[in-house]
């Protein structure tokens, strides 16, 4: 049995427009997923997944039974929900050669699902990972990011940067463009603050909203592209470990992101909230729709603002995390 874990992260900047092949830089925070894996003796996979619910049952999957006895929606849903360990299992095989292995896998996380702190990378960096090893096969922090961004590639419907993947593989902040992926080594302290509306975006149908309206309209493009200029700006900002600009920046990222339909009015109030209370900048991170926004604060300010903002479930702190995928237990 092996027991890995891999982190969460928001995005100091460029969600959406990394997909676009342009710059992106999130932070690896210190919220994990945990993934235990034992090689069974058949080749059935079997889930354990506490924290994923579907209209309000757990998931327990087992790839050999059709009936799903503990779940009471459609199959095809349940499997969609359970793809990214899929996605790892499968892995995992190909990496050890082992074509039929069977796996146990029991998730446990603390990071919100579909909100846009990184759960489906972070479960399936831990998960490759975890399976990998208990097949008796070492991979590298960038193995493990590697094949883990080709398992989001596909269930993202081929629409997925290596962003998510990477950092939380590495952990700490990194710098992502198209398929160059690199640590950012000197990083200013990042008094990140979350705020979290209870919601969730489904990652898939927002990144394809961005790409039809970046088809339709040139502006939307340009917007786009707008977001990686930004980014290139940040950059200069966490060189000279000015927060005050990277507040701007990110505001700034946040409204363009809201241009491009990926808000919504709780992610919209929540960063108000925290600009209102004099933090240095908030934006929503990740896909969006719904989930968390992240802001820049070094006072208590923000999140006691954020506590009472209607629409806002809960508040917390964010760590900095510089440790990426790690092996727990083996
Ligand atoms: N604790 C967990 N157990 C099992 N699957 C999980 C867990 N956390 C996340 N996932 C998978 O990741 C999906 C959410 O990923 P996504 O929509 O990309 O949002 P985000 O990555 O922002 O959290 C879930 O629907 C589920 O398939
Ligand atoms: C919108 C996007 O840039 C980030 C998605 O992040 P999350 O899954 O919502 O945490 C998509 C991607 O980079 O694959
Ligand atoms: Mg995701």
């Amino acid at each position: 049995m092996v027991v890995s874990s891999a982190p969460g992260k928001v995005y100091l900047f460029g969600e959406h427009a990394v997909v676009y092949g342009e710059p992106a830089v999130p932070c690896a925070i210190e919220r994990r997923a945990t993934v235990e894996v034992e090689e069974r003796d058949d080749d059935a996979l079997r889930v354990h997944a506490a924290d994923l619910t579907l209209d309000g049952y757990t998931v327990e999957y087992d790839s050999n039974s059709d009936a799903h006895p503990d779940v009471d929606v459609a199959p095809s849903l349940i499997e969609a929900g359970v793809g990214y360990l899929n996605g790892a299992a499968e892995q995992a095989r190909d990496a050890a050669d082992r074509p039929n292995a069977g796996f146990e896998i029991t998730v446990e996380s603390s990071i919100p699902l579909g909100a846009g702190l990184g759960s489906s990378a972070a479960v399936v960096v831990a998960g490759i990972d975890a399976a990998t090893r208990e097949l008796g096969v070492d991979l590298t922090a960038r193995e493990v990011a590697q094949r883990a961004y080709e398992v989001e590639y596909e269930v993202q419907d081929g629409q997925a940067s290596r962003a998510d993947t990477f950092c939380s593989a590495v952990g700490g902040a990194v710098r992502v463009e198209g398929d160059d992926c690199r640590a950012i080594t000197e990083v200013p302290n990042l008094p990140f603050v979350i705020g979290y509306d209870g919601g969730e975006g489904d990652t898939g149908e927002l990144v394809a909203g961005v790409r039809s309206l970046r088809e339709e309209y040139e502006f939307a493009a340009t917007t786009v592209e707008t977001i990686g200029d930004i980014v290139r700006e940040g950059e200069q900002a966490i060189r000279e470990g000015d927060i005050e600009e990277l507040g701007r920046l990110m505001d700034f990222n946040h409204g363009l992101l809201e241009a491009l339909g990926v808000s919504s009015r709780s992610l919209d109030e929540m960063v108000w909230a925290a600009r209102e209370s004099n933090a240095y900048g908030a934006k929503l991170t990740g896909a969006g729709g719904g989930g968390c926004i992240v802001a820049l604060d070094d006072t208590e300010e923000a999140e006691t603002a954020l506590k009472y903002t209607p629409g806002c479930e809960q508040t917390f702190r964010a760590e900095l995390d510089t440790e990426g995928v790690r092996v727990e237990e083996a």
